[in-house]
């Protein structure tokens, strides 16, 4: 992964790449709803490219030489949102990348945009997003998968205190941006308490209504 050489991208008052050309899903739910999870299975069966703005900043928090390597840990361990001009800059640092190795120009944005200006400042000055997929689920059935996760993860925030700091920011600070698409018409809103084969399937049924269909992987005889 490319290092932040400047952090310019997100005071762009014009959008870098058009929607015409760059399909950007953004993935929301609160933390553990098992937007990873799903992500994984899209990447499968679409061709997504599969950018999460969490492992984004981990990179960049263990990037040897990273002048934002301690701010990055402060705010994951407080359960608080980076300055949006860092993540901004690594999504479009990676999504170029993306596109110079594999031509990939469809991207799944996952846990981002976490704060309303995020949203506004990422659709201004790189792309509009097609739609936010939104994995809905209750506090009690995320702190159960957090606290197993935890078990092996080896995350710094996977614990119980900073899992309550998390979903406090989830419900103050990124909701909002949930309910600013919603209001937008731009939401598909998944039930996340089910099985991950029953969210999955529920997924791709409510992705085709947006025209999202899967690559055709099968191999067909000459
Ligand atoms: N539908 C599901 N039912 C039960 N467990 C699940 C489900 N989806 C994911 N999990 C498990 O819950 C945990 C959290 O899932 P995942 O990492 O996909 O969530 P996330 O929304 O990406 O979390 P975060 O925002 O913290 O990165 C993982 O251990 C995963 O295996
Ligand atoms: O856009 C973002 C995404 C993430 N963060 C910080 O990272 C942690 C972990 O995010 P996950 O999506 O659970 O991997 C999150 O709690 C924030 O502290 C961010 O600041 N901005």
């Amino acid at each position: 992964m490319p290092a932040i050489e400047n952090l310019g991208a997100a005071s762009r008052t014009s959008p870098i790449f058009s929607p015409e050309e760059v399909t950007v899903i953004f993935v929301l739910g609160g933390p553990g709803a098992g937007k990873g999870t799903q992500c994984s299975n899209l990447v499968t069966d679409y061709g997504f490219e599969h950018l999460s703005a969490g492992d984004l900043l981990r990179e960049e928090q263990n990037r040897p030489g990273s002048e934002f390597g301690e701010m990055i840990k402060t705010y994951i361990k407080e359960g608080t949102i980076v300055p949006m001009e860092v993540t901004i800059q690594l999504l479009e640092n990676a999504m170029k990348a993306a596109m110079e190795k594999d031509g990939r120009k469809m991207f799944l944005i996952d846990g981002f945009p976490r704060k309303l200006d995020q949203a506004h400042a990422f659709e201004r000055s790189v792309v509009p997003s097609k739609f936010t997929l939104f994995f809905d689920c209750p506090e009690d059935i995320m702190e159960k998968r957090l606290l197993n996760r935890g078990k092996t993860s080896g995350r710094a925030d996977d614990n119980i205190e900073s899992i309550k700091k998390r979903f406090r920011t989830f419900v103050e600070t990124s909701m909002p941006v949930v309910k600013e698409f919603e209001s937008q018409g731009r939401v598909v809103k998944v039930d996340a308490t089910r099985s991950p084969e029953e969210v999955y399937q529920d997924v791709k049924e409510k992705i085709k209504a947006w025209g999202v269909e899967p690559i055709n992987l099968k191999f067909v005889p000459a």
